[in-house]
């Protein structure tokens, strides 16, 4: 995948957004508002627009007992497993596959009132990264989605409203090993999740409107997809 055209904005988006996605809401600069809180789950936003367009960047913190962080990033990564999860796709294509761990993706969404149909092309890349915090601690793993151009599908050409966005999920493995020496089980893992988007959903949308299917759908679709991989993985072995 080095070679690929896209490679040097993977590498620099990659290192950009993990680097924002470690700091703590306070670092991350003012102005973060918490708007959703659901037990381990704690949901910040910024108030933000560009030309007018509601851009809110997000943040959330959710710590997932029983899962680890390369299973979270393994089930949003992977495209077989999407349609169960993302509730608002209407059609995923993988335009090309970079690499095992690069794909380009074409996606149209359902239309949600009183909004227009969205599209988005983003290529997608999952990493292991070393804990440099715990060198014995497990690793840290991230999947990073970026928007991107495509020159078989130009933006805003066919019905769909064309939207871009940055997306960081990741996630930290923890393990309390079992006092008594008994092997680990899923008692023993959990998961801090850190995820990070900035969505500009293009075309016109009313600022009250967008804000509060932000508020609605962000939240539902944290939890709906934790409880996924936990539902996916539950009688499965532990994937490191
Ligand atoms: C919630 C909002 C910011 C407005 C929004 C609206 C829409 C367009 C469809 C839609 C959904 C919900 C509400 C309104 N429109 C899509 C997305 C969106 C799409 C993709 C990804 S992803 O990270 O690539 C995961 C793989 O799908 C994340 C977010 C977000």
């Amino acid at each position: 995948a080095s070679q690929h055209r896209l490679w040097p904005e993977i590498e620099k988006t990659v290192k950009q957004q993990v680097a924002m996605a470690r700091m703590g809401i306070g670092e991350c600069g003012s102005g973060w508002q918490l708007f959703a809180e659901d037990g381990e789950m704690k949901m910040y936003r910024r108030e933000e627009e560009i030309d007018g367009m509601v851009v809110d960047p997000l943040k959330a913190v959710h710590v997932v007992k029983g899962i680890t962080g390369h299973e979270v990033c393994h089930h949003f990564f992977s495209p077989q497993y999407r349609y169960d999860w993302e509730t608002t796709l209407e059609q995923m294509t993988v335009l090309e596959t970079i690499s095992d761990d690069t794909l380009l993706f074409l996606q149209t969404h359902k239309r949600i009132w009183p909004a227009s149909q969205r599209d988005v092309v983003f290529w997608s890349h999952i990493r292991k990264l070393p804990n440099d915090q715990d060198r014995d601690g497990p690793d840290i793993w991230t999947v990073v989605n970026n928007s991107t151009g495509h020159p078989d599908h130009p933006a805003n050409v066919g019905k769909c409203v064309r939207i871009f966005l940055t997306v960081c999920l990741l996630c930290q493995t923890r393990v309390n090993p079992p006092k008594d020496g008994t092997p680990l089980s899923r008692e023993n893992v959990s998961c801090k999740i850190t995820y990070c988007s900035v969505v500009n959903p293009g075309g016109w949308a009313p600022a009250s409107v967008l804000r509060a299917v932000y508020k609605r759908e962000y939240p539902k679709f944290l939890k709906r997809f934790t409880a996924y991989v936990t539902n996916q993985t539950k009688n499965k072995p532990i994937m490191f």
